[in-house]
């Protein structure tokens, strides 16, 4: 594959975005990429092979390394995600694939096709972009990871503030063409009273950006979905990258 070429629409409008965003706090921006960037980007993550099983046990991250993947047997990845489902029940739990661009990129050895998408969304124009829609001024940088919800995958109630990371807002840029509502895998948002205040359906190349702290989840793709939900997320943060 030749290296990945991104570019932002020439279409989107900013300061309508930006207005949107003051009022809600959470915007759906649909074409964001050029469809040509679009197209180019699925074929990546489409061809992309090293996905890392990544789930919580409790406060601990397990990720299951794809050569550990391999060497494992149905029924011990079927009980790693029956232990996910356990988790689920009784507090904070997450059970996805991803690949961890912005860790990755730092230390030399990000995939090859992504090293391009890390550089564009730290780009000039996607910063500014991004600075325009949120109205944080001060956003330097952008992390990124890249997943993949399959059937059985989710990620429950949370509201991403980590104290220290500087996170200004999330984004998430949805990557599978065609999905139906049927098939789970909504951004949910949720009021104080835990109702679901709105949600954004994965559509292909759609960002949705969100402020912080801002209780949301990603729900459970059906088992009969017919597409994995790729994505590429993150946090628009400030100061200076501590990686870089
Ligand atoms: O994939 C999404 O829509 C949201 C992911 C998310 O909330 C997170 O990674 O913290
Ligand atoms: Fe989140």
């Amino acid at each position: 594959m030749s290296a990945l070429n991104l570019e932002l629409s020439n279409e989107l409008q900013a300061p309508a975005l930006a207005a949107t965003y003051k009022l809600a706090g959470r915007i759906h921006i649909p074409g964001v990429l050029t469809d040509q960037s679009a197209k180019d980007l699925f074929d990546a993550i489409a061809d992309f092979k090293e996905w890392i099983l990544h789930l919580n046990q409790g406060d601990k991250l397990f990720d299951v390394f794809p050569e550990q993947r391999k060497a494992m047997t149905d029924q011990q990845l079927h009980d790693i995600r029956m232990a996910a489902y356990a988790g689920a029940q009784k507090g904070f739990q997450y059970i996805y694939d991803n690949y961890p661009i912005y860790d990755a990129y730092h230390a030399g050895e990000c995939a090859k096709p992504f090293n391009k998408l890390f550089e564009f969304i730290n780009s000039k124009p996607f910063i500014e972009f991004v600075r325009t829609v949120t109205g944080h001024a001060d956003i330097t940088f952008a992390d990124a990871q890249l997943t993949k919800f399959s059937p059985g995958d989710f990620l429950t109630i949370h509201d991403d503030n980590v104290y220290g990371k500087d996170r200004r807002a999330a984004f998430v840029l949805n990557m599978t063409p065609e999905w139906q509502p049927d098939w789970g895998g909504i951004l949910q948002f949720f009021d104080k009273k835990k109702h679901v205040e709105g949600g954004f359906t994965p559509s292909f190349n759609a960002l949705n950006i969100f402020s912080i702290p801002k209780p949301h989840a990603v729900s459970q793709v059906s088992t009969f979905s017919r597409r994995a939900r790729y994505s590429i997320t993150g946090w628009l943060r400030t100061g200076t990258d501590p990686k870089a």
